[in-house]
């Protein structure tokens, strides 16, 4: 029986721009990617994302927007990713270098897709758009992905 975990990404706008953060060890390393991790037991998803984000890249948010789920499954591997992305343009603080990750703003025309999971530039356009969505995605290792569903997905 597949297991679910349960993973949280926020992607911060200013204006034109797009915050992003350099993972600089662990899953995903050397990749451009928004900030996020694993859930724990004792915490809701939005809390999750709340205290990843701070973690992270030392901002605060009160106010999240849903923009969607991303579910991933790896090639021989039991468990199923499900992220839930989250963003927003209200936050507090300067973006700061943790352990975890080097954050750096990005003109959205400018967003380094080569430098980022594979799968990002095929939801990013959903994203920016606002428009909700819900994808699953199979990848073969780390860098290719055998096939995938994506869709707009309703509010609720
Ligand atoms: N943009 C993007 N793509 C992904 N693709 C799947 C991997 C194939 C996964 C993903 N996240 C899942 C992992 N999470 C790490 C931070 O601690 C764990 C960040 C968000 N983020």
């Amino acid at each position: 029986m597949a297991k679910i975990k349960l993973y949280t990404l926020a992607l911060i706008r200013n204006d034109g721009n797009i915050l992003l953060g350099m993972k600089k060890r662990g899953f995903g390393v050397g990749r451009w990617n928004g900030f996020g991790g694993k859930v724990h037991s004792d915490e809701t998803i939005l809390e999750a994302a709340k205290r990843e984000l701070l973690e992270e890249s030392g901002l605060t948010v009160n106010e999240f927007q849903e923009a969607g789920i991303l579910k991933f499954e790896f090639l021989g591997e039991p468990e199923i990713m499900e992220v839930h992305v989250f963003t927003t343009n209200k936050y507090e603080g300067t973006p700061t270098e943790s352990e975890e990750m080097q954050p750096k703003w990005f003109p959205i025309s400018e967003v380094p897709f080569n430098d980022m999971w594979p799968d990002d530039i095929l939801w990013f356009p959903f994203l920016l758009k606002g428009q909700k969505f819900s994808g699953y995605f199979k990848f073969k290792g780390h860098s290719e992905i055998l096939d995938y569903t994506l869709e707009p997905a309703c509010s609720d």
